[in-house]
């Protein structure tokens, strides 16, 4: 957690959502450049199999570009790669917010990898599960500023992602769609993906749009708050950048610990749940009926190309 203070950084680490509010350890760093001031920017990219991140040390800010082709599914390498990257900048003390986004201009994710759910052993899924968890606790329960900037359709884990951010920027273009379309596959929302949506958008809306597993066009999604703004695809990082800029202003510590104040009942149901929502999809993704849905889905998705 940091806190500034005349110009010093008082920093502290570890998650405060997760783990509650842990002691400061004060340290000094001043602050040289609180918004994003291009002409100083000092990029410093890191890890870059299924995406990129690149830290301004000057803003603080870092943006996680999504790179997997051909639509970034989440994949279990993606999940494990999202979730150390995402660790890295929760203990970097120089990183206060993050920005993501895709490095594909017309999707933001397709969601979970549906291979991954399909003809898999028991342990496979487990393992697969547990990292989908892993990147849920880490998005929604960060201590940093995120924002998602929506460049593409984002639809199910996609939309997942979107709704664990502090802000969602969409670009304004009919043809991308965002939710939570799970029920179109045979399958459920689980609990936490469900709670999600509700916080961004209340119950009714959400249990309208589960049921119905409904994808809403981008200025239907503005409609009903599940993004926050539109904004033409070629200004979509610039606004997020001066978006960020507005919330790096609030004191970090107050605007944590509102943060996780919101949060942490619905971190901790998973938390304390992790182990049976693990044993939930397992047995839910087995069953025969699951599987010959996916598969039709599957089929259906190449075909769709044909
Ligand atoms: C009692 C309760 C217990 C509950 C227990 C839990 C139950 C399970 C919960 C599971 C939650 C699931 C969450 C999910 O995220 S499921 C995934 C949902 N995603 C989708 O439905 C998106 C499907 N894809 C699309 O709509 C389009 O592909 C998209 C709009 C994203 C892009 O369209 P575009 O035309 O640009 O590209 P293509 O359709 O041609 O696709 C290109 C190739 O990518 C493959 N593809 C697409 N999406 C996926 C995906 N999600 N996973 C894997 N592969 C995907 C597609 O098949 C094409 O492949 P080929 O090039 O090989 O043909």
């Amino acid at each position: 957690m940091a806190v500034l203070l005349n110009g010093l950084r008082l920093v502290s680490s570890g998650n405060l959502s997760l783990h509650g509010i842990k002691s400061l350890q004060y340290k000094s760093t001043r602050i040289l450049c609180q918004l994003p001031c291009k002409s100083s920017y000092q990029g410093r990219p890191f890890s870059n199999k299924n995406m990129t991140v690149e830290l301004d040390n000057n803003t603080g800010v870092a943006v996680i570009q999504m790179k997997k082709p051909p639509v970034n599914s989440l994949s279990l390498e993606f999940l494990t790669e999202f979730a150390i990257n995402m660790e890295k900048l929760e203990m970097d003390r120089e990183c206060r917010g993050v920005v993501l986004t895709s490095s594909n201009p017309k999707i933001f994710s397709a969601g979970l990898d549906i291979n991954e759910m399909y003809g898999k052993t028991p342990e496979h899924s487990g393992e697969f599960w547990r990292a989908v968890q892993e990147m849920w606790l880490k998005l929604y329960g960060s201590n940093m500023v995120t924002i998602a900037a929506i460049n593409g359709s984002s639809p199910a884990g996609g939309c997942l992602m979107a709704l664990a951010c502090d802000y969602r920027i969409m670009a304004d273009n009919p043809k991308y769609a965002i939710g939570l379309n799970e029920t179109k596959l045979g399958i459920v929302a689980p609990f936490w993906f469900k709670d999600s949506m509700i916080n961004v958008i209340g119950r009714r809306a959400t249990e309208h749009s589960l049921q119905l597993g409904l994808m809403y066009s981008a200025s239907n999604a503005l409609k009903i708050g599940l993004v926050d703004q539109l904004v033409a695809q070629d200004k979509i990082m610039t606004h997020a950048l001066s978006v960020m800029s507005e919330w790096l202003a609030i004191p970090d510590h107050a605007r944590q610990i509102t943060k996780s104040m919101m949060r942490k009942p619905t971190l901790d149901r998973l938390l304390t749940n992790r182990e049976s929502d693990i044993q939930n999809f397992v047995n839910f993704i087995s069953k025969d009926s699951i599987q010959k849905s996916l598969q039709l889905y599957l089929e259906m998705l190449k075909q769709r190309k044909s």
